[in-house]
């Protein structure tokens, strides 16, 4: 594949970013990567593993010469990360994010960006419940979407470049407007998480009653909560303070449907479950159909041992 970036800089190397370069390796797509994290550790890991062609101690030196730079930090100090960098951009680049929240991002974001520089929001819908430089992996993102979200007036070039970067990872690229994004990640993805780490909590709380029972006796589908519930607490936090009235509005909708459930199951109202779960079913069923099961392997353990 061709190269499409001759400098990409990653800037908070954790999951996502580490993610990207293997892929962006994997196909060639840039020339030369340069990352930066906030603490020693992370840096000193990063060389360590080979992440990154060149991990600077300053922030400014990763960004100077990119052509693109991509934030990867969590979503709530995004605006402050773009400030720090807003002097040492060069004209005529690209920066763009990769946060699960985007229109709190742009407006965090935009009022630093440069005159000159193109911002394009991202999001690709991929990811696990690890984090750190050691979790990334070349293959996160194939045949996952990844949904930018150019601000209106962007320049067709910039934002062509990026899809095809995304391409090379792998990805299956669409636009969206940023409001619709959060509404719709709000149910795909917000939601469920509070909802996994809610249910978590109350297992725990209950497993002090019993004596480490609920833990001992968990069966699949708890299991695939408390893997939910394993996801980053700063990355998360983030998530529900920025993107908060998609999720108010969710998670109303979401307590009516359960007290209806409620009120069935005290009456005795065994027709409405019965429809309820097999009106669910049929979205499974749908969304297998489609081919849209698009499951992560079981990578992301073992830091760069799948570049
Ligand atoms: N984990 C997922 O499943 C997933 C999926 C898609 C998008 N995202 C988004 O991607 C972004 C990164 O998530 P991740 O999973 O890679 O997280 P991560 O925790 O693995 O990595 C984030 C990195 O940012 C660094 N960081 C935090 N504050 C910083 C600051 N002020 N300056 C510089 N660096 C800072 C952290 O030290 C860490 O190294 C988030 O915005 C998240 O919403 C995550
Ligand atoms: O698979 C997981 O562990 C994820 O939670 C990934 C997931 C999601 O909800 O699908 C989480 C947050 C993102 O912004 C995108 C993807």
């Amino acid at each position: 594949m061709a190269k499409i970036y001759d400098r990409v800089a990653l800037i908070g190397l954790g999951l996502i970013a580490s993610s990207m370069f293997w892929a962006m390796k994997r196909g060639g797509l840039a020339g030369e990567i340069t990352g930066y994290a906030r603490s020693d550790e992370t840096r000193r890991t990063a060389r360590e593993i080979g992440l990154c062609d060149v991990v600077y101690d300053d922030i400014n030196d990763a960004v100077r010469d990119a052509d693109l730079i991509v934030l990867c930090v969590p979503v709530g100090v995004m605006g402050e990360v773009m400030a720090q960098i807003a002097d040492a951009v060069k004209p005529g680049a690209t920066v763009t994010d990769v946060g699960s929240v985007k229109r709190d991002v742009i407006d965090k974001v935009m009022p630093h960006i440069p005159e000159g520089v193109h911002f394009i929001a991202g999001h690709p819908l991929a990811g696990t419940e690890h984090s750190g430089p050691r979790s990334g992996f070349a293959e996160l993102f194939d045949n996952r979407w990844c949904l930018l979200v150019p601000p209106s007036g962007t320049a067709p070039e910039p934002v062509a470049k990026l899809r095809s970067l995304w391409e090379g990872m792998g990805s299956n690229v669409e636009e969206m407007d940023a409001d619709h994004h959060d509404l719709v990640l709000a149910v795909t993805s917000h939601a469920p998480h509070l909802i996994a780490y809610t249910m978590v909590g109350v297992a725990d709380d209950l497993g002090r009653v019993t004596d480490g029972e609920v833990i001992k006796y968990s069966a699949a589908g708890f299991r695939d909560f408390t893997r939910i519930a394993a996801s980053d607490p700063t990355m998360w936090r983030d998530v529900f303070l920025s993107n908060k009235d998609a999720t108010l509005e969710i998670l109303g909708r979401f307590t009516e449907e359960l007290f209806a459930l409620q009120r069935a199951i005290r009456q005795g109202d065994g027709a409405h479950l019965h429809d309820y779960f097999t009106r669910t079913r049929a979205i499974r069923r749908g969304i297998i159909e489609a081919g849209q099961d698009t499951e992560a392997p079981d990578f992301g353990r073992g830091g760069n041992a799948r570049k």
